[in-house]
């Protein structure tokens, strides 16, 4: 696996390395040995996987809080999102930025989300699998999120918005969050 520093402090992008031959290839996607060298999160407690019919859907921006903050390794393992973080460590280099990346099954490329970021993606494809890694359990009372929009942080995505969820386009200011 090749591990590939991104813009974001401790965002990584995980590249599988494919051994080839006459019937295909054979590649690690995650291993204990090589995360650990890194000093990346090795413990995942879920494999999750979500699935969108329509380009355009968005579902985001999430983290849990507190204890029950994730570290998450996210793949797109059919068709292609652009995947969207945005810093929420207030003593990060980096706080309060975001990035874009494209993820797409013919890329094969991961990407690795340490503890303290908002998370989520846009589908640039109809039919789209995304298929998770995650370091906590589940947690409603926990789970929180950024409106995709919110000024804060003015995030550019790259299609009109075809599906949201309830949840997702009522997130209230950051702004609002961090001050009450
Ligand atoms: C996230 C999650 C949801 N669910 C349930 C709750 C609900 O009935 C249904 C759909 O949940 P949501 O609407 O939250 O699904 P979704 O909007 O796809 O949530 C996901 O969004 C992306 C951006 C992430 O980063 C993920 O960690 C996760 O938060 O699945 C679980 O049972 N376990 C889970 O871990």
């Amino acid at each position: 696996m090749r591990f590939i520093p991104t813009a974001l402090d401790g965002v990584v992008i995980v590249e599988p390395e494919p051994a080839h031959d006459s019937r295909g290839f054979f590649a690690r996607t995650f291993c204990v040995r090589e995360f650990g060298a890194q000093g990346l999160e090795t413990a995942f407690v879920q494999h999750s996987l979500s699935h969108s019919a329509a380009r355009g859907t968005l579902r985001g921006m999430h983290f849990q809080r507190g204890p029950y903050a994730e570290v998450k390794v996210v793949t797109c393992t059919k068709g292609a999102v652009r995947d969207v973080l945005i810093d929420l460590r207030p003593r990060s280099p980096t706080y309060r930025r975001w990035e874009g990346y494209d993820l797409t099954a013919a890329n094969r490329r991961s990407l690795y989300v340490p503890k303290g970021f908002a998370h989520g993606f846009q589908t640039l494809e109809p039919d789209t699998e995304v298929s998770y890694l995650i370091s906590e359990f589940h947690a409603p009372a926990a789970a929180t999120g950024v409106r995709h929009d919110d000024p804060a942080f003015g995030i550019a995505w790259p299609l009109p918005i075809t599906e949201i969820s309830e949840k997702d386009r009522n997130w209230r200011d950051f702004a609002e969050a961090v001050h009450t």
